[in-house]
């Protein structure tokens, strides 16, 4: 891959260099680096990274970086790819290759003492909730890297309300289940569909404050105005496949629209033309400096009870998609939380689920 193409528009050339970002972090500890006054961007913390140069892959430029800035050893298997995006700063115009890099604790051990790095600049490790409360000073193009690390490695979505039907009270029987099961502080999907488990979904966030909310993208802007108290549990709109094949066909005859603008969207694919939608909308809004697309819920990775019908894609096509994907994917699908090292191999930043994680 080149580290820079170039492309002329009239007069103009415009130069975008390739970077790939490392964001290394061991548990809540990530490293940081801090660009010196005069480079790009200076005077501003970074992930370790830099130039993809002309004869290597993102993952060569990366462990090759991360070397010569750090001296820390980093394998293929330990990286996991987080996103891709585009930002123009004015004077410079940017493709970031961004990806996870969870180091041992032995690794740890041996680097988190070293306040400078191999090449003079400053390093830190920082914490994570300060990381993401913008405490530092990063380029501006980082900010949607930081909404990227903001996914849990698990999601539970909660049962249709049809799962209780044979309840006397089926409302009930859900909202007491889904109280007593979701665990602490969970990102939860709230896969309301009709009026009724609508109005569950607003009692179960009232009886359970600490849950982050992923509410359907169609009800959520009714929703938040109409019940301001829970709308901060809101952390991101959910696009089904369905809406966002729409949106696509929307764009191309002018007519788009998209209600969430405000909000982060999680998006639902199930093959590579989706992602590729997936990927446009995700460039679209970085564009436009509307919330970003935090990641993607790519399914079935396997069989699942809820979807029988549906064919499962099994690991490696799973991973072969996960791979087209310039935002962090999330397995569904068949999955237990104890899979989530395996999946991580796969290519998965998350994982999610129904049964096993309520
Ligand atoms: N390393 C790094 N670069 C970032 C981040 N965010 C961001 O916008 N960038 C931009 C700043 C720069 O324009 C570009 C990285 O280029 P660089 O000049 O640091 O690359 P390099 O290490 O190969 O530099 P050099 O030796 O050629 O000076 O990417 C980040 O988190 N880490």
């Amino acid at each position: 891959m080149s580290n820079a193409s170039t492309k002329q528009l009239g007069n103009d050339i415009t130069v975008t260099i390739n970077v790939a970002v490392a964001v290394i972090y061991y548990k809540d500890k990530y490293l940081l680096g801090f660009r010196d006054k005069s480079q790009h961007q200076g005077n501003r913390y970074e992930f370790i990274g830099g130039k993809i140069e002309a004869h290597e892959t993102a993952n060569q430029a990366l462990i090759r970086e991360v070397a010569e800035e750090t001296g820390i050893v980093i394998h293929y298997n330990t990286i996991v790819k987080l996103g891709r995006l585009h930002h123009d700063y004015g004077d410079k115009k940017v493709s970031l290759q961004v990806y996870r890099v969870e180091l041992t604790s032995h690794q740890y051990d041996v680097y988190k003492h070293q306040d400078y790095g191999l090449e003079g600049q400053m390093l830190a490790w920082v914490n994570k909730s300060e990381l993401l409360a913008g405490s530092y000073n990063l380029p501006a193009a980082n900010k949607t890297i930081l909404e990227w690390l903001r996914l849990p490695s698990k999601i539970a979505i909660t049962y249709p309300l049809s799962h209780f039907s044979t309840y006397p009270d089926a409302a009930t029987a859900w909202l007491q289940y889904h109280q007593a099961h979701i665990a602490s502080d969970a990102w939860v999907y709230i896969r309301v569909q009709d009026i009724g488990s609508k109005n569950v979904a607003k009692q179960l966030m009232g009886q359970r404050p600490d849950i982050k909310v992923i509410m359907p993208d169609d009800i959520n802007e009714h929703y938040s105005n109409h019940h301001p108290a829970s709308s901060h549990q809101i952390i991101a709109h959910h696009l089904t496949q369905t809406s966002l094949l729409q949106w696509v066909d929307e764009v191309k005859n002018n007519a788009a629209q998209l209600q969430s603008l405000h909000h982060p969207l999680i998006v639902s694919c199930h093959d590579a033309d989706s992602i590729y939608a997936a990927n446009k909308l995700a460039n679209s809004r970085l564009e436009r400096q509307e919330s970003p697309v935090i990641g993607i819920f790519l399914s079935p990775v396997l069989a699942t009870q809820t979807h029988p019908d549906a064919k499962a894609l099994g690991w490696e096509t799973w991973s072969d998609l996960a791979a087209l994907a310039d935002m962090p994917v999330i397995g569904l699908g068949g999955l237990s939380p104890n899979l989530f090292t395996q999946a991580t191999q796969y290519g998965a930043t998350s994982i999610a689920g129904i049964r096993q994680f309520l």
